[in-house]
């Protein structure tokens, strides 16, 4: 069976607000697939659902042809700031999965993979842009190396070049084996990136 992340009939709500209903998504791994729709559709909620972060209202989410264990969803924010800890320095937020599996890690070559000064790895992430930050988020989910990556939004911080060499490492988790769920408000970049597109409509 080949392994994917599905969600079947998801729904969600926010109090009394209905955000989408009924909506299927399949992602195999090593294959994109992207996540498009107006602000406010739904498409951060769509992933914090896949995540396991928030219940659904209705369906379910399936982990198929693997059992699932911490680390193996790794979740890239539009927000790195809200999502880092203030206290970390960049080289602990880097390197956190591999300390988490009592494993070595070359911060250092990360750092330098992901387009990141390695002198900036000793700041904390108020002494940092938020581009570089989001560089960091991207060096520890290489660390991490999940069987998935939810991407929201990855390179709202980013300017054009850099935007180009992100979306480049993201495709290299891809090929090494990772599915890959892609929001983003650039639909040029999504639709040049999935192999199938998940349409959320917003009301
Ligand atoms: N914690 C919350 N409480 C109440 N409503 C919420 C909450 N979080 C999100 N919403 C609402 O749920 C809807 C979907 O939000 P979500 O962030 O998933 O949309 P989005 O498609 O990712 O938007 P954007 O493209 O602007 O990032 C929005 O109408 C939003 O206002």
């Amino acid at each position: 069976m080949r392994v994917a992340l599905a969600g079947r009939g998801l729904a969600a709500r926010h109090g009394d607000t209905e955000v989408f209903s009924g909506v299927d998504i399949r992602v195999d791994a090593g294959t994109v697939v992207g996540v498009v729709g107006r602000s406010g559709s739904g498409k951060t909620t769509l992933l914090r659902i896949l995540a396991g972060l928030a219940a659904p209202a209705a369906g379910r989410v399936e982990h198929v042809g693997f059992g699932y264990r911490p680390g193996d969803i790794g979740l890239l924010s539009q927000h790195p700031r809200l999502v880092s800890n203030p206290r970390w320095t960049l080289r602990r937020i880097v390197g956190e999965p591999a300390a988490i599996a009592g494993a070595g890690c070359d911060v250092e070559a990360i750092a330098d993979r992901v387009g990141l000064d390695p002198a900036l790895l000793d700041r904390r992430p108020s002494q940092v842009s938020d581009g570089q930050l989001q560089r960091a988020c991207l060096g520890r989910l290489l660390v991490q190396k999940p069987r998935f990556v939810l991407a929201d939004e990855p390179t709202a911080m980013l300017d054009p070049i850099s935007t180009r060499a992100v979306i480049a490492l993201l495709q290299q988790l891809v090929d090494d084996g990772a599915g890959m769920v892609l929001v983003s408000h650039q639909r040029r970049i999504v639709e040049a990136r999935s192999d199938r597109l998940v349409e959320l409509d917003g009301r």
